[in-house]
């Protein structure tokens, strides 16, 4: 770490009462001149009052008596404001510190204003309002009654009033493909059938969990797997009224219990309820593979549902051959419990109808290759059905894409390198800002970065960064009482067993009103869920917000999400990613807002995603971001705060050689993330075409890390597989199924070959192919009539 002379004079917490000072600065000579220039002009200004403010509160009281450069001739010892404390130890040779966030920036188009609104649509994914009902659809009076007495839900949604009379019918014939919109209720759309088609098992002759597994759903990370189990207790814990019999209270649920298998428990403790039968099953693949393969006393035989959820991210996260394995599995059992029946080697009590096929649901927001093959292999004579209509703001004859809700609100903001850090702080404050100012609102807010290290990185700079000149740890969490055990003793996997403890809330000095948390695949399961939990229900502030790799992008369904914010734009799944991420807000017909963080060589991006979703992204200037987090009257009080924001930060990186591995870790890990954008995005995003100084100001580092330096080109990244970033690599998915060794050939691979990248049971190899072309729905249907002929 290089002394470069830092002096800071933040006194405390309250960013508005706070200027930056004196540094001494290297850099290029035009700075320094330009430095002296503004200098210069400041000594002549008559001292004005400054209101630098943020959004959370309007400072207009004026600015502090200006602190006395170090340099200055003594003064007596009552008029002399006190040097902070680590000038005083140190005391540097007297030259103004200019930063240079605003220096050498890439000159930037001009832009709207923040409050630019995006073209207003009715919602999309909301319940419908013409004359649909769930009973008129065909669901059982007890299932319509819970809906409404008990989960508030009234009126099926468009998928809801498209799937549920296929799959409540008794025409069992086809298999089902469904493809919707985020937030649209799919998940409702495969409980409620599976549920109401084994209610009468109960009426029929008395039957118990021992009869083992009649369905399963397959989802591909623990934290979707955990939200549909939570559903679905949620529809199982009914004490359902018999109407025929309104004396009695029956429980027809009573024997349905649900079990959730998701590689976070000992394999010894899910046997153990698969022996005592789990009707209903939902799990990550593979684990379920595992007892597939492993458990003797899994009764899976007489399986009548499966259900492949988020088809096309099980494949991106290489589970083809896994969801093969787990086909011929189920099968090879029923064929075995079906001969065993039939020669009487068996317990059960009363017949069971072994000439009804299983149903295969397949829910997936693309038809692309990979899932249609899947869909060969999984489903017979698939119906497809989508919640997309007219209705749903798609113009007639447009070309139907996956896309994000009508009533989202998209935006993006070009940002240059070195201002990103400062405007993602300046986002999030203006954001709460106005939450809170309307009628104390609380503001849920999820930030997408594209690696594990640097979610980790983010979420010690934030909460320990201080605008207090002895920087004493600011964060309660980092407190004992805050934090969780790792694993809960259930864990058998190695990894999972560190003995540190990781917390799951924290707060920031300079995001007030805010809770902050994290998720990525790297953190144990418990605290992955204790984090999501923490998010979706902490009343601590006002505002929380969720720091997350791409783990969270898909299905999870978190309330009361208000904005999404892209930091770092998705490395894999392209423009199917982009619309999952935003998708986690305007769930349902709420309102929602996406904010997409672009570089200045990144710009094209922004045509292109709105070619691919159909969408349009407001662009908003970097300034007015600026201002509304920073607040201020002139660009100088914005910059002045945003330099003494990003000063604070860098300090922080500074202060010990630990932060500093940290950060530099951070850089290294998203530069090499970045290298992994397909060959086809290789226009957009190229790390020949990032200015690595300049990005390093964005991880608080005052230059690249050394591995890093010479000339831009992706040939000068080193990347090596060694222990230590094995164990601290982006792990997608479930967290257990994706080896980061792996991921780190894969971006080596990426990098070299700077070609055309898809992926083959997981891992990334040069093909012609797009990996994220998008199949029609004409493809599907080609794909449904291949399927009817057979
Ligand atoms: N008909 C309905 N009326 C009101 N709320 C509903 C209805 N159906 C589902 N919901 C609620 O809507 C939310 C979103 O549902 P769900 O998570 O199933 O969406 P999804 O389509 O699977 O989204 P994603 O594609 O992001 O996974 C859930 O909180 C669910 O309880």
């Amino acid at each position: 770490m290089d002394d470069d002379g830092l002096v800071l004079n933040l006194a405390s917490n309250d960013v508005s009462a706070k200027r930056f000072v004196s540094v001494k600065k290297s850099g290029k000579w035009t700075d320094r001149l330009k430095a002296k220039r503004v200098a210069e002009k400041k000594r002549k200004l008559p001292q004005k009052q400054s209101h630098v403010h943020g959004d959370d509160e309007l400072d207009e009281s004026p600015r502090p008596v200006k602190r006395a450069r170090l340099a200055d001739p003594p003064k007596s010892p009552a008029t002399a404001p006190k040097p902070p404390a680590a000038a005083a130890a140190k005391p540097k040779p007297s030259k103004n510190f200019i930063s240079s966030l605003f220096t050498s920036n890439p000159v930037m188009k001009p832009t709207e204003a923040l409050a630019t609104p995006t073209p207003a649509s009715g919602p999309s994914n909301a319940p419908v309002t013409d004359s649909s009902t769930f009973l008129g659809l065909g669901l059982d009076p007890l299932l319509v009654t819970h809906l409404q007495s008990k989960l508030n839900i009234e009126k099926p949604t468009s998928i809801q009033r498209a799937s549920l009379p296929l799959l409540l019918s008794a025409d069992r014939t086809r298999d089902v493909f469904i493809q919707s919109q985020t937030g649209s209720g799919k998940t409702l759309s495969f409980l409620l059938p599976i549920i109401q088609d084994l209610l009468p098992l109960s009426r029929e002759s008395y039957i118990d969990r021992s009869i083992g597994t009649l369905a399963i759903i397959i989802a591909p990370t623990r934290e979707l797997a955990k939200q549909i189990s939570d559903v679905l207790e949620s529809l199982l814990t009914l004490r359902l009224h018999n109407p025929d019999n309104p004396e009695e209270d029956v429980r027809l649920t009573r024997w349905m219990i649900s079990g959730l298998l998701t590689g976070g428990a000992t394999r010894t403790h899910e046997k153990a309820r698969l022996r005592k039968g789990l009707p209903i099953l939902v799990s990550t693949p593979g684990r379920l593979l595992d007892h597939l393969q492993n458990t003797s006393c899994f009764n899976v035989g007489k399986c009548r549902w499966l259900v492949l959820d988020e088809a096309d991210r099980l494949m991106d996260l290489g589970f083809e051959e896994t969801i093969t394995g787990i086909l011929k599995g189920i099968d090879g059992r029923r064929n075995l419990a079906q001969k065993a029946a039939e020669e009487g080697n068996t317990m059960d009590v009363g017949g069971w109808d072994w000439s009804r096929r299983r149903r295969t649901v397949l829910c997936s927001a693309t038809i692309r290759e990979d899932v249609q093959k899947l869909a060969g292999q999984a489903l017979l004579e698939p119906a497809i059905v989508k919640g997309s209509t007219a209705e749903d703001g798609a113009a007639e004859g447009a070309e139907e894409k996956f896309a994000a809700p009508a009533q989202l609100q998209q935006k993006c903001v070009v940002v240059p390198l070195k201002l990103r850090l400062v405007t993602l702080v300046a986002l999030v404050r203006s954001l709460v800002s106005k939450a809170v100012a309307r009628q104390g609102q609380s503001v849920k807010i999820i930030v997408f970065l594209s690696c594990t290290d640097s979610v980790d990185f983010h979420w010690d700079l934030l909460r320990k960064t201080s605008m207090d000149d002895d920087d004493t740890a600011n964060d309660p969490s980092d407190d004992d009482e805050n934090e969780e055990e790792d694993g809960d003793g259930e864990g058998d996997d190695k990894r999972e067993r560190k003995p540190k403890r990781d917390a799951i809330e924290g707060r920031s000095a300079l995001l007030p009103n805010t809770s902050l948390f994290r998720l990525h695949g790297s953190l144990a399961t418990h605290t992955r869920l204790a984090s999501l939990k923490g998010f979706s229900h902490s009343s601590t502030n006002p505002a929380s917000v969720l720091l997350c790799t791409s783990v969270a992008a898909r299905g999870l369904d978190l309330p009361h999400v208000r904005a999404v914010i892209q930091y770092d734009l998705p490395t894999e799944g392209g423009a199917t990613e982009h619309v999952h991420r935003v998708g986690r807000t305007a769930r349902l017909g709420a309102r929602g807002e996406a904010w997409a963080f672009v570089a200045p060589s990144e710009e094209t991006w922004v045509d292109w995603v709105q070619e691919k979703t159909n969408a349009t992204l407001a662009r908003v200037g970097v300034d007015a971001v600026l201002r509304g987090g920073f607040g201020g009257g002139n660009a100088k009080e914005y910059e002045a705060r945003a330099t003494q924001v990003q000063t604070a930060f860098e300090h922080w990186v500074l202060k010990s050689s630990e932060h500093a591995e940290l950060a530099r870790k951070a850089f290294t890990s998203h530069v090499r993330a970045y290298a992994t954008h397909p060959g086809d995005e290789k226009h957009m995003f190229h790390v020949r075409h990032l200015h690595l100084g300049h990005l390093a100001k964005a991880f608080a580092l005052r230059e690249a890390p050394s591995t890093m330096k010479g000339p831009q080109t992706s040939a000068h990244i080193k990347f090596k597989s060694n222990s230590k970033s094995k164990g601290s690599g982006k792990h997608r998915g479930d967290g257990m199924d994706v080896d980061t060794s792996r991921t780190e050939q894969r971006m080596e691979h990426a990098v070299r070959q700077q070609g055309k990248l898809t992926k083959k049971g997981g891992m990334a190899v040069s093909s012609g192919a797009n990996e994220f072309q998008q199949a029609s729905t004409a493809d599907l249907e080609r794909m449904a009539a291949a399927f009817s002929r057979r």
